[in-house]
């Protein structure tokens, strides 16, 4: 996952990029960048880590400018340690583009081998990203005429990057002497919200991927951005929008809902948590309908995402709901932290048991979803540390037992606790006394319920069911193989092994304004 912004507004706006990445940091935890554009040039700092580690004084000094866009990453292609492959991205022709990205595109190969064969594109990472970017450039060079640019010009770019490109991709861009151009995928895996603010000297716009940056950076949401469609901003401040895909089809992913996204979001017209509420309550009534002999004296949350739906089980179950881990608010997250020791370890940097509420207790231990099992595994032994008598655990979401190709960093089965186990199999390797999975149906209609016109999800690491129709057992093969040859950046072995790593690259897009 990762976070993107995209603002033209009536005065600076490099405080209000990163404030705005700020609270968009949930989604991408390895890197972070920001543009910006006053009278034809960009400005640009990026690297690697949080934003806060990012950005100094003197870098955002130099971030000057009206318009900007912003990146925070947790990296699907190349590696998470190359600051090279931060974002945004930049290339000088047409007339000057910068490009950030959330999502990851399945033909990345195919395009950056018929970029190199016929449209005489080099890219220098291993990036998607930096492959959309060059589709994005080759098709707006392609549909210029002229030498200014215009919006029908831009929208006919964006049907021809649709036509070419493949996977998840929302995106905001910077075309220079023009504005700000943002579009979401044709089947909307990846969300992307507008807000506008009205101001004495003219109206604001922002996109960003949650409308959590929308609300706590003053602006007042407007809509999401439809699957396939493109929306411009120019400098002026002048709003245009298109539909620009032939075919769409509403699916956006369920584990934004599950996960990802912030509670306090609306995605596709819903709120995350209320969704997460639902998810409590139909587990809930699952739970008393499958194991009623269960003796339970408290519900536990595992914090922070799981806890509405913890919650919502203990109102309906009728049970106390306890906190009974306590959350050091100074470690991230560790789903997307990468390599697996350090995962192991922040599980227990990051919770620590409160042994009054498991001495001698029944516990049921609810988390939103069971990846790898790290959390979970290790949760369960705190629990029985603390002294529980009975650990039982529930996931709001059902088992993952497929790799996601559509932005989220689960590219190999094998990592997947639940892929090739029986749900009692998992039960006995997190250690648990018993395991409740969410099933698939009513984790739909926790979405559904609260926005009927939903009716199709990207649920691919539920069901192994590709939304885009164009995830062949070969391409999984050859990313699951690309990914187990080589050790991930922060794996145990500690080596940055995403693109070879000899540190030799041109980092021709880092540009540091130390
Ligand atoms: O099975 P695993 O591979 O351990 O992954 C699943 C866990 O990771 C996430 O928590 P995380 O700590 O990332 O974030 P949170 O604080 O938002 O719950 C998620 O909420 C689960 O707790
Ligand atoms: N999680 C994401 O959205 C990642 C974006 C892009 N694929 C990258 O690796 O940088
Ligand atoms: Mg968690």
């Amino acid at each position: 996952m990762c976070g993107i912004l995209g603002v033209v507004a009536t005065t600076q706006v490099n405080q209000l990029l990163y404030d705005g990445l700020q609270v968009l940091q949930h989604r991408g935890q390895d890197a972070a960048g920001i543009a910006t554009a006053e009278s034809g040039r960009f400005h640009m700092h990026k690297g690697s880590g949080l934003v806060r580690d990012v950005f100094r004084t003197r870098n955002m000094r130099n971030l000057i400018g009206r318009w900007g866009i912003a990146h925070c990453r947790y990296p699907t292609a190349g590696s998470a340690y190359n600051a090279a492959e931060a974002q945004p991205f930049y290339v000088n022709s047409p007339f000057g583009l910068m490009l950030a990205h959330n999502g990851n595109l399945t033909n990345a190969e195919e395009l950056k081998r018929d970029m190199f064969l016929q449209d005489l594109r080099h890219m220098n990472t291993n990036s998607d990203s930096e492959v959309l970017l060059n589709v994005l450039a080759h098709e707006l060079q392609v549909a210029s005429t002229k030498y200014q640019v215009d919006a029908e010009t831009i929208f006919k770019a964006v049907a021809g990057v649709h036509r070419r490109v493949k996977g998840a991709y929302a995106v905001v861009a910077m075309i220079a002497g023009y504005g700000l151009l943002a579009f979401r995928d044709p089947c909307g895996i990846r969300p992307l919200v507008v807000g506008r603010n009205e101001t004495p000297d003219g109206m604001e716009y922002l996109v960003a991927s949650e409308s959590v940056a929308v609300d706590t950076l003053g602006f007042k949401f407007m809509r999401d951005v439809e699957p396939g469609e493109a929306v411009l901003v120019d400098m002026q401040g002048n709003f245009v929008s298109r539909q620009c895909a032939e075919n769409t089809l509403h699916a956006p992913c369920m584990f934004e809902y599950v996960y990802l996204a912030r509670p306090d979001s609306l995605i596709d017209g819903v709120s995350v948590y209320e969704t997460r509420v639902k998810m409590g309550e139909y587990l809930a009534d699952k739970l008393k309908h499958t194991m009623p002999h269960l003796e339970i004296d408290a519900v536990i949350p595992i914090p922070d995402s799981s806890r509405p739906a913890a919650m919502e089980m203990a109102v309906r179950l009728g049970l106390p709901y306890r906190e009974g881990f306590v959350k050091n608010r100074y470690i991230g997250r560790t789903f997307i932290m990468p390599g697996q020791a350090s995962r192991r370890k922040s599980v227990r940097q990051k919770l620590n048991a409160i042994t009054q509420e498991f001495r001698g207790k029944n516990v049921l231990l609810v988390d939103d979803s069971i990846v790898r099992g790290t959390t979970s595994k290790e949760i369960i032994l705190m629990a029985r540390e603390a002294g529980a008598k009975k650990v039982y655990f529930a996931s709001a979401s059902p088992p993952v037992r497929f790799a996601n190709v559509y932005g989220i960093d689960m590219p190999t089965r094998t990592e997947l606790i639940a892929a090739f186990r029986s749900d009692e199999e998992i039960c006995r390797e997190i250690g648990a006394d018993a395991l409740i999975y969410q099933d698939l149906e009513a984790l739909r209609q926790a979405v559904r319920t609260l926005n009927p016109s939903l009716t199709q999800f990207d649920t691919s690491c539920f069901d192994g069911r590709y939304i885009t129709g164009d995830i062949s057992a070969e391409y999984l093969d050859g990313v699951e193989q690309a990914r187990g040859r080589k050790p991930k950046a922060g794996s145990d072995d500690g080596s940055d092994g995403g693109d070879g790593g000899d540190g030799s690259q041109l980092d021709l897009n880092l540009v540091t304004s130390e």
